[in-house]
Protein backbone atom coordinates (compact mmCIF):
# COMPACT_ATOMS: atom_id res chain seq x y z
CA UNK A 1 0.00 0.00 0.00
CA UNK A 2 2.79 2.35 0.92
CA UNK A 3 4.20 2.38 -2.45
CA UNK A 4 1.11 2.29 -3.92
CA UNK A 5 0.35 5.59 -2.36
CA UNK A 6 3.20 7.17 -3.92
CA UNK A 7 1.16 6.96 -7.31
CA UNK A 8 -1.83 7.53 -5.64
CA UNK A 9 -3.18 10.91 -7.72
CA UNK A 10 -6.19 12.35 -9.00
CA UNK A 11 -4.02 14.21 -11.87
CA UNK A 12 -4.69 12.57 -15.36
CA UNK A 13 -1.50 14.31 -16.53
CA UNK A 14 0.75 12.47 -13.93
CA UNK A 15 3.26 10.35 -15.97
CA UNK A 16 2.77 7.10 -13.46
CA UNK A 17 -1.20 6.68 -11.88
CA UNK A 18 -2.34 4.35 -9.77
CA UNK A 19 -5.75 4.58 -8.42
CA UNK A 20 -9.51 3.65 -8.70
CA UNK A 21 -11.90 4.80 -10.79
CA UNK A 22 -11.40 7.86 -12.40
CA UNK A 23 -10.57 11.00 -10.67
CA UNK A 24 -11.62 9.78 -7.07
CA UNK A 25 -13.60 11.57 -4.98
CA UNK A 26 -13.49 14.26 -7.35
CA UNK A 27 -16.23 12.43 -9.63
CA UNK A 28 -19.69 11.50 -9.53
CA UNK A 29 -19.52 7.90 -10.20
CA UNK A 30 -16.85 5.34 -8.75
CA UNK A 31 -16.00 2.44 -10.62
CA UNK A 32 -15.08 -1.05 -9.60
CA UNK A 33 -11.25 -1.02 -10.64
CA UNK A 34 -8.40 -0.32 -9.51
CA UNK A 35 -5.24 0.33 -11.88
CA UNK A 36 -1.68 1.42 -12.63
CA UNK A 37 -0.87 3.36 -15.66
CA UNK A 38 2.22 4.55 -17.55
CA UNK A 39 3.32 6.65 -20.14
CA UNK A 40 6.00 5.69 -21.99
CA UNK A 41 7.93 7.85 -24.92
CA UNK A 42 9.56 6.01 -27.23
CA UNK A 43 11.46 6.08 -30.07
CA UNK A 44 11.16 2.22 -31.29
CA UNK A 45 14.99 1.44 -32.49
CA UNK A 46 16.24 3.91 -30.44
CA UNK A 47 16.43 5.24 -27.18
CA UNK A 48 13.53 4.11 -24.67
CA UNK A 49 12.36 6.22 -22.07
CA UNK A 50 10.20 3.64 -19.95
CA UNK A 51 9.80 0.51 -19.30
CA UNK A 52 10.64 -3.01 -20.54
CA UNK A 53 10.41 -5.26 -24.00
CA UNK A 54 6.84 -5.50 -24.09
CA UNK A 55 6.35 -2.37 -24.69
CA UNK A 56 8.48 -2.32 -27.43
CA UNK A 57 6.53 -5.25 -29.27
CA UNK A 58 3.24 -3.46 -29.13
CA UNK A 59 4.35 -0.41 -30.45
CA UNK A 60 5.72 -2.40 -33.08
CA UNK A 61 2.40 -4.32 -33.78
CA UNK A 62 0.82 -1.25 -33.26
CA UNK A 63 2.65 0.82 -36.28
CA UNK A 64 2.45 -2.73 -38.45
CA UNK A 65 -1.75 -2.45 -38.23
CA UNK A 66 -1.45 1.54 -38.45
CA UNK A 67 0.69 1.64 -41.48
CA UNK A 68 -1.49 -0.98 -42.93
CA UNK A 69 -4.84 0.94 -41.99
CA UNK A 70 -3.26 4.38 -43.66
CA UNK A 71 -2.41 2.12 -46.65
CA UNK A 72 -5.92 0.86 -46.93
CA UNK A 73 -7.13 4.65 -47.08
CA UNK A 74 -5.03 5.34 -49.34
CA UNK A 75 -2.26 7.33 -47.80
CA UNK A 76 0.42 5.04 -47.74
CA UNK A 77 1.67 2.70 -44.89
CA UNK A 78 4.45 5.15 -44.07
CA UNK A 79 1.81 8.25 -43.40
CA UNK A 80 1.67 8.35 -39.83
CA UNK A 81 5.03 6.10 -38.50
CA UNK A 82 7.45 9.09 -38.09
CA UNK A 83 5.32 10.72 -35.61
CA UNK A 84 3.71 7.48 -33.89
CA UNK A 85 7.55 6.74 -33.58
CA UNK A 86 8.27 9.44 -31.73
CA UNK A 87 4.60 9.53 -30.11
CA UNK A 88 3.38 8.19 -27.07
CA UNK A 89 2.52 4.79 -25.56
CA UNK A 90 0.15 4.96 -22.45
CA UNK A 91 0.12 1.19 -20.51
CA UNK A 92 -2.97 0.54 -18.31
CA UNK A 93 -3.42 -2.42 -16.31
CA UNK A 94 -6.63 -2.85 -15.01
CA UNK A 95 -7.75 -5.26 -12.57
CA UNK A 96 -11.32 -5.45 -11.51
CA UNK A 97 -12.12 -7.10 -8.38
CA UNK A 98 -14.45 -9.84 -8.05
CA UNK A 99 -18.11 -8.02 -7.38
CA UNK A 100 -20.80 -8.74 -4.66
CA UNK A 101 -23.01 -7.02 -7.39
CA UNK A 102 -22.28 -7.24 -10.80
CA UNK A 103 -25.22 -5.65 -12.50
CA UNK A 104 -25.28 -2.96 -10.59
CA UNK A 105 -21.72 -1.81 -10.76
CA UNK A 106 -19.35 -1.09 -13.83
CA UNK A 107 -15.51 -1.42 -13.74
CA UNK A 108 -14.76 1.19 -16.77
CA UNK A 109 -17.74 3.58 -18.10
CA UNK A 110 -18.84 3.56 -21.57
CA UNK A 111 -15.69 5.84 -23.62
CA UNK A 112 -14.03 5.17 -26.92
CA UNK A 113 -10.07 5.42 -26.77
CA UNK A 114 -8.56 8.85 -27.90
CA UNK A 115 -5.55 6.99 -29.20
CA UNK A 116 -4.83 6.08 -32.67
CA UNK A 117 -4.46 1.96 -31.82
CA UNK A 118 -5.05 0.43 -28.11
CA UNK A 119 -3.91 -3.35 -28.25
CA UNK A 120 -5.67 -5.28 -25.27
CA UNK A 121 -5.16 -7.94 -23.61
CA UNK A 122 -7.27 -9.65 -21.37
CA UNK A 123 -7.37 -12.17 -18.73
CA UNK A 124 -10.95 -13.37 -19.37
CA UNK A 125 -13.99 -11.94 -20.79
CA UNK A 126 -15.52 -8.43 -19.66
CA UNK A 127 -15.23 -6.06 -22.07
CA UNK A 128 -18.26 -5.27 -24.12
CA UNK A 129 -18.37 -2.95 -26.89
CA UNK A 130 -21.91 -1.59 -28.83
CA UNK A 131 -22.93 -3.26 -31.96
CA UNK A 132 -22.85 -0.64 -34.50
CA UNK A 133 -25.71 -3.03 -36.31
CA UNK A 134 -28.49 -3.18 -33.43
CA UNK A 135 -26.42 -0.83 -30.60
CA UNK A 136 -26.61 -3.15 -28.19
CA UNK A 137 -24.34 -4.26 -25.76
CA UNK A 138 -22.76 -7.00 -26.76
CA UNK A 139 -19.54 -9.07 -25.40
CA UNK A 140 -16.14 -9.23 -26.94
CA UNK A 141 -15.19 -13.20 -26.35
CA UNK A 142 -11.78 -14.21 -25.30
CA UNK A 143 -9.40 -16.35 -27.05
CA UNK A 144 -7.01 -17.47 -24.33
CA UNK A 145 -4.02 -15.36 -25.17
CA UNK A 146 -5.39 -13.30 -28.13
CA UNK A 147 -4.52 -9.71 -28.74
CA UNK A 148 -7.67 -7.27 -29.38
CA UNK A 149 -7.33 -4.30 -30.98
CA UNK A 150 -9.44 -1.07 -31.08
CA UNK A 151 -10.11 1.70 -33.31
CA UNK A 152 -9.02 5.24 -31.80
CA UNK A 153 -10.87 8.34 -31.96
CA UNK A 154 -7.57 9.86 -33.94
CA UNK A 155 -7.90 7.37 -36.42
CA UNK A 156 -11.41 8.22 -36.72
CA UNK A 157 -10.21 11.90 -37.04
CA UNK A 158 -7.40 10.99 -39.90
CA UNK A 159 -9.77 8.96 -41.63
CA UNK A 160 -12.68 11.48 -41.61
CA UNK A 161 -14.72 8.97 -40.03
CA UNK A 162 -13.81 5.94 -42.09
CA UNK A 163 -12.24 4.00 -39.56
CA UNK A 164 -14.39 4.40 -36.57
CA UNK A 165 -13.74 4.37 -32.71
CA UNK A 166 -15.86 2.07 -31.06
CA UNK A 167 -17.74 2.78 -27.84
CA UNK A 168 -16.86 0.15 -25.05
CA UNK A 169 -16.91 -0.43 -21.15
CA UNK A 170 -15.67 -2.64 -18.81
CA UNK A 171 -18.06 -5.06 -16.86
CA UNK A 172 -17.65 -6.98 -13.45
CA UNK A 173 -18.33 -10.72 -12.06
CA UNK A 174 -18.71 -12.00 -9.44
CA UNK A 175 -16.72 -15.35 -9.68
CA UNK A 176 -12.99 -13.76 -10.48
CA UNK A 177 -10.97 -10.72 -10.60
CA UNK A 178 -10.43 -9.92 -14.01
CA UNK A 179 -7.11 -8.02 -15.20
CA UNK A 180 -6.54 -6.55 -18.59
CA UNK A 181 -3.70 -4.68 -20.29
CA UNK A 182 -4.41 -1.80 -22.67
CA UNK A 183 -1.62 -0.02 -24.35
CA UNK A 184 -2.67 2.98 -26.19
CA UNK A 185 -0.52 4.27 -29.31
CA UNK A 186 -0.64 7.83 -30.46
CA UNK A 187 1.11 10.75 -31.55
CA UNK A 188 3.22 12.89 -29.36
CA UNK A 189 1.54 14.85 -26.47
CA UNK A 190 1.51 18.22 -28.40
CA UNK A 191 0.86 16.76 -31.90
CA UNK A 192 -2.26 17.62 -33.39
CA UNK A 193 -4.09 14.54 -35.33
CA UNK A 194 -6.50 16.47 -37.75
CA UNK A 195 -7.93 14.69 -40.82
CA UNK A 196 -5.95 13.83 -43.68
CA UNK A 197 -6.25 16.89 -46.98
CA UNK A 198 -6.25 13.92 -49.32
CA UNK A 199 -9.66 12.76 -47.78
CA UNK A 200 -11.26 15.54 -48.02
CA UNK A 201 -12.83 17.28 -50.93
CA UNK A 202 -16.14 18.44 -52.51
CA UNK A 203 -17.85 15.40 -51.52
CA UNK A 204 -16.78 15.04 -48.40
CA UNK A 205 -16.58 17.34 -46.13
CA UNK A 206 -14.10 17.49 -42.94
CA UNK A 207 -15.68 16.45 -40.18
CA UNK A 208 -14.23 16.92 -37.53
CA UNK A 209 -11.71 19.12 -35.69
CA UNK A 210 -8.27 18.35 -34.56
CA UNK A 211 -6.57 17.43 -31.48
CA UNK A 212 -3.77 16.75 -29.61
CA UNK A 213 -2.97 13.97 -26.33
CA UNK A 214 -3.06 16.67 -24.34
CA UNK A 215 -6.03 18.14 -25.45
CA UNK A 216 -7.29 14.62 -24.51
CA UNK A 217 -6.06 14.84 -20.94
CA UNK A 218 -7.18 18.28 -20.61
CA UNK A 219 -10.78 16.89 -21.39
CA UNK A 220 -10.02 14.44 -18.87
CA UNK A 221 -9.07 16.64 -15.95
CA UNK A 222 -12.38 18.72 -16.79
CA UNK A 223 -14.79 16.41 -17.21
CA UNK A 224 -16.68 13.06 -15.91
CA UNK A 225 -16.73 10.57 -18.35
CA UNK A 226 -19.02 8.44 -15.83
CA UNK A 227 -21.74 11.12 -16.69
CA UNK A 228 -21.35 10.22 -20.49
CA UNK A 229 -19.25 13.03 -21.59
CA UNK A 230 -17.15 11.80 -24.25
CA UNK A 231 -14.38 13.62 -25.54
CA UNK A 232 -14.74 12.31 -29.58
CA UNK A 233 -18.01 14.26 -29.24
CA UNK A 234 -16.01 17.54 -28.99
CA UNK A 235 -13.99 16.69 -32.17
CA UNK A 236 -17.06 16.60 -34.55
CA UNK A 237 -17.33 19.73 -36.39
CA UNK A 238 -21.01 21.99 -36.49
CA UNK A 239 -22.23 21.06 -39.94
CA UNK A 240 -21.96 24.35 -40.89
CA UNK A 241 -18.35 24.82 -40.01
CA UNK A 242 -17.84 22.00 -42.41
CA UNK A 243 -14.96 22.48 -45.34
O1 LIG B 1 -10.73 -3.83 -19.27
C1 LIG B 1 -11.03 -3.73 -20.45
O2 LIG B 1 -11.26 -4.70 -21.16
C2 LIG B 1 -11.16 -2.38 -21.07
C3 LIG B 1 -9.98 -1.49 -20.84
C4 LIG B 1 -10.13 -0.20 -21.55
O3 LIG B 1 -11.08 0.03 -22.26
C5 LIG B 1 -9.13 0.87 -21.42
O4 LIG B 1 -8.21 0.74 -20.58
O5 LIG B 1 -9.25 1.86 -22.16
FE1 LIG C 1 -10.77 1.73 -23.56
Amino acid sequence: MEEKMEFMSNDVQKPASYGTSIKDGVDKFHFWRVFFKHYAYLVVTGLIYGPTIHLIIATKLALELVGAMTESLGLGPTYLINKMEEGAQVMAVNSYPRCPSPDMALGLPPHSDYSCLTILLQSSPGLEITDPGDGKWKIVPEFQGTLQVHVGDHLEVLSNGLYRSILHRGTVNSERTRISIASLHSLGMDEKMGTAKELVDDQHAEEYKESSFRDFLNFLSNNDIGEGKSFKSTLIRDKDMRT
